[in-house]
């Protein structure tokens, strides 16, 4: 056996061993995803069965209204739910006090679910993690045990302004709190640690932030004194996920707050949070050295919400109108928040909405304290209604009567969103949380959330929330927040829900590898695709070049979108980044998926909406009643987002596949015809395609190389080709000195975009000699160094590849053109599996030809495909 046929041997073991590896990866990863799908499946089952038997055993408690809304996760391995139920007693020690605390000082009538049960465990001195939606009254967990308890309670607080404001609640009801930061006065902060260990206790809560607590050595040795005069009654960490970086809201300095059960074991620690998942939690017990805590977690859900996604519409100002004529018909008169992801977004809203007859202000963080407080102080006296703000409006913000919350552009997480939209309705009147979903939104949100650690991660949990109308939207929070979540308890509170009947299921496979073939042939040819690129090439945008060569779609560019999310979402495709010093751009590349389209079994299947909403009759929310009923009045009739949020069917059959653009060769009409007599099915017909484009690329490489000159045989693209010639006449001072030109071409290499035009070195009008061995001079005449500086800006890696395959395709030519040579050509160059140079030379100068007119002269060779 001769040593070519063993080579081939090989490659063909190769290739089968690699398919069938290829074929496992597929099978392990729906197992993998069957697995996970039985395990969340088994674990609710689980759940089910330990409240049932919870139920059937004769209960000590007194209270059962607590139980049936909260789960506990780290509390398992503490204390069983049966243990735990005999905290929402009223027969402590402590009991009648905190009674009269609740009525007198706080001038509450009753416990909210799960509020006493957290009193009493905090009070019996046990260490405790308190989940608990936005709103429900986290802080009288500490504020009411700390008036009834000797001595004062530390509470950590991520910032000033809320604290600022709990002093204000606590001083206006008689309790008497203090704060220090950074900017107290020295006076204040002596009286303040002075009052620590003074055993009249001035004060019952301390507030300080995280920062104090790391900096500063004299406050921990006045608590140490105070610890060891049993005046240290309590430590509450506040916004306790603040401590894992798995949280949404790390602050490094609440890192170092393990220091303080560290010195003082004995003290009980409340961590309380809005959104934490168990694995936050686990690292909040860590950082906190917190040995055994007892986790509460009350329900995430807020029944008065209604939740709802829209699609936004691409034209700004058609999606601006739209949330205009909600606040001015749905929401006349009521109270809401428009959150943006910007402080210029910020401006731009509230002067758009200002136009049309709404007093909307802007907030963000960028503003003097000043103005910040009179919007807020305005807002919160309902002297203006709406506020269009950035997150910096979030933490501490207790208005009660918040209608809506409208969100502009997405949040960053789930988290984050479920923060902000439970502003609204605290006072357990019905609200709504309203998204507004663009497609752009996710990348500007993807490259500001990139440096974080899991921020790629929770923006598409995030988007996930937005795409998904497969479920409803509770449950898909329910998932996020680890709670077993039973549909119906949303009572048609969501979109998703409420509109269930106007979602089918299609068939969105053929899309998606229209999509990676679009992105494989980019890879082939070096070009990255932005997602709107991706979008533009899909639908048959951009250089008719690359409309040639690819299969366009025939969805809407909204469906096409849509697919390309659910792409994304699903890990078909993923997010490629580029850094500049000067920003950061976000591009598409194939997931870890992609490769399981090829499988020919392989389905892709997802929900989308498909009935036209036409004028739809909106839900007015009218101002609550006084027994707090609000009732459903179909009065406004809204143009709600009309045929935004809706999409045709996408035909899971034949008819959906797209135009071929490619014009068919002979050989393709054989095929068929061949096709028409021997049907196959579509995934075949696919397969068949795929392997044929890639059998059809190499086979083209090699007969390029083997003819000289630009004839293409089998080949269904078409092209055009320029060149730029220069004239046979005489040898320039440039080709005299090689490295003259050679380091006026690569002085710039940087990849970052820059548009400096470089002087000419050679007169325009001189007459170059093409070498016959162009790769050991340097020609270049002053038009096409400019050119080629210019271009090598932008893409100076492939320049290095043009430039080179400039002379290895054309220097053998009998056409006396040649753009550049370098000196040295890039020997190494690596180049993808089976592509070859006159491929990446052919396809780069396609795409350049396209980007730019070269040169003086050019000759513009017309090369039509499938022409042999
Ligand atoms: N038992 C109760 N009955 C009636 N109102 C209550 C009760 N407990 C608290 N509240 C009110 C006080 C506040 O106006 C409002 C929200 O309480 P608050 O403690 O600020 O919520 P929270 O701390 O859970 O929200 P956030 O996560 O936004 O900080 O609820």
């Amino acid at each position: 056996m001769d040593g070519g046929s063993r080579t081939n041997d090989v490659q063909v073991e190769l290739d089968s061993v690699e398919a069938e590896l290829e074929h496992l990866e597929l099978q392990i990863a729906e197992l993998l995803q069957k697995q996970a799908e039985l395990t969340s499946r088994k674990n609710a089952l689980v759940q089910q069965l330990e409240e049932a038997c919870d139920a059937a055993q004769p209960s000590s408690s007194s209270s059962s209204s607590s139980s049936s809304s909260s789960k506990s996760s780290v509390a398992d391995s503490v204390m069983s739910t049966q243990e735990l139920k005999l905290y929402d007693g009223t027969d402590f020690p402590w009991s009648k006090d905190t009674e009269q605390h609740l009525k007198g000082s706080f001038r509450l009538s009753k416990f909210r679910p799960l509020q006493l049960r957290a009193i009493n465990l905090t009070m019996s001195g046990k260490d405790l993690f308190l989940v608990m939606p936005t709103g429900r009254g986290k802080s009288l967990c500490y504020q009411l045990p700390a008036v009834c308890s000797k001595g004062f309670t530390l509470v950590i607080s991520p910032l000033v302004s809320l604290m600022e404001d709990q002093i204000m609640y606590l001083k206006s009801i008689n309790v008497s709190a203090v704060l220090m930061n950074a900017s107290c006065s020295k006076e204040h902060t002596k009286a303040v640690m002075a009052g620590m260990t003074d055993p009249k206790a001035p004060f019952k809560l301390v507030y300080v932030t995280p920062e104090k607590i790391a900096k500063s050595k004299l406050l921990m040795s006045r608590l140490e004194k105070a610890y060891n005069a049993s005046l240290l009654s309590r430590i509450a960490v506040d916004e306790v996920h603040c401590c894992s970086q798995w949280g949404h809201d790390f602050r490094p300095d609440y890192k170092l707050l393990g220091i303080l059960k560290r010195q003082f074991p004995k003290v009980p620690l409340l961590g309380l949070t809005a959104t934490a998942t168990s694995s936050v939690l686990r690292d909040c017990q860590k950082i906190l050295c917190v040995p055994q805590p007892i986790a509460i977690t009350a329900s995430f859900n807020r029944p008065n919400l209604y939740y709802e996604v829209r699609m936004k519409d691409s034209d700004s100002d058609a999606s601006l109108s739209d949330i205009a004529s909600l606040i001015k018909n749905r929401y006349k008169d009521q109270s809401g928040i428009v959150y943006v992801f910007s402080q210029k977004d910020a401006e731009v809203v509230s002067a758009e909405l200002q136009k049309r007859d709404i007093l909307a202000y802007s907030y963000h963080a960028n503003m003097n304290p000043d103005d910040k407080s009179l919007v807020h102080r305005k807002w919160a006296s309902n002297k203006i209604r709406v506020v269009v703000a950035t997150v910096a409006f979030g933490m501490g913000i207790d208005k009660p009567d918040v209608r809506f919350v409208i969100h502009h552009t997405i949040s960053k997480s789930i988290e984050n969103y479920y923060q902000e939209s439970g502003r609204a309705g605290r006072d357990d009147h019905p609200a709504d949380c309203i998204i507004y979903f663009g497609f752009p939104d996710i990348f500007r949100i993807s490259t500001m959330v990139v440096m974080e650690n899991v921020g790629q991660q929770k923006l598409l949990q995030m988007v996930d929330y937005c795409q998904n109308v497969d479920r409803c939207r509770r449950s898909l929070m329910a998932v996020h927040f680890d709670e077993v979540w039973d549909n119906e308890g949303c009572n048609q509170m969501c979109d998703t829900c409420r509109h269930a009947k106007d979602y089918t299921t299609v068939d969105i496979t053929q899309h998606a590898r229209q999509v990676v073939q679009i992105l494989e042939l980019a890879a082939s040819m070096d070009e990255k695709l932005t997602p709107l690129k991706l979008v533009d090439a899909w639908t048959g945008k951009g250089p008719a070049k690359r409309r040639k060569m690819i299969e366009t779609t025939t969805l809407s560019r909204p469906q096409a979108e849509t697919v390309i999310v659910q792409l994304l979402v699903q890990g078909y495709l993923s997010e490629d980044f580029s850094f500049t010093p000067y920003t950061t751009y976000f591009y598409m590349k194939l997931g870890r998926k992609a490769c399981f389209l090829k499988n020919q079994s392989h389905t892709l299947r997802m929900k989308m909406r498909t009935k036209e909403n036409g004028t739809a009759k909106v839900r007015a929310v009218v101002p609550p009643t006084p027994t707090g009923r609000q009732a459903d009045k179909d009065t406004s009739t809204v143009k709600a987002n009309e045929g935004d949020n809706t999409f045709d069917p996408i035909v899971p059959d034949n008819s959906c596949l797209p135009q071929h653009k490619q014009k068919l060769t002979p050989e393709h009409r054989n095929k068929s015809a061949k096709r028409k007599l021997n049907p196959v099915s579509q995934t075949d017909q696919w397969t068949e395609r795929w392997t044929d484009r890639d059998k059809k690329l190499t086979d083209r490489c090699a007969e390029e190389e083997d003819k000289s000159g630009f004839i293409m045989s089998q080949h269904v693209f078409e092209v055009d080709v320029e060149i730029n010639i220069m004239r046979n006449s005489g040898v320039s001072d440039a080709q005299k000195n090689p490295s003259h030109a050679d380091k006026h071409c690569s002085r710039n290499e940087s990849t970052a975009p820059q548009r400096v035009r470089q002087k000419g070195l050679i007169d325009d009008t001189q007459s170059l000699t093409v070498n016959s061995s162009p790769s050991q001079i340097s020609i270049i005449s002053d038009t096409a160094a400019e050119e080629l500086c210019d271009l090598r800006k932008y893409y100076s890696k492939q320049l290095r590849r043009i430039n080179y395959i400039s002379h290895e395709y054309l220097g053998q030519s009998r056409e006396p053109g040649v753009l550049a040579c370098i000196r040295e050509p890039w020997r190494n160059l690596r180049l993808p599996h089976r592509v070859k140079f006159s491929q990446t030379a052919w396809s780069l100068w396609t795409r350049v030809s396209g980007r730019r007119k070269v040169g003086q002269t050019e000759v513009r060779p017309v090369i039509h495909g499938a022409k042999e």
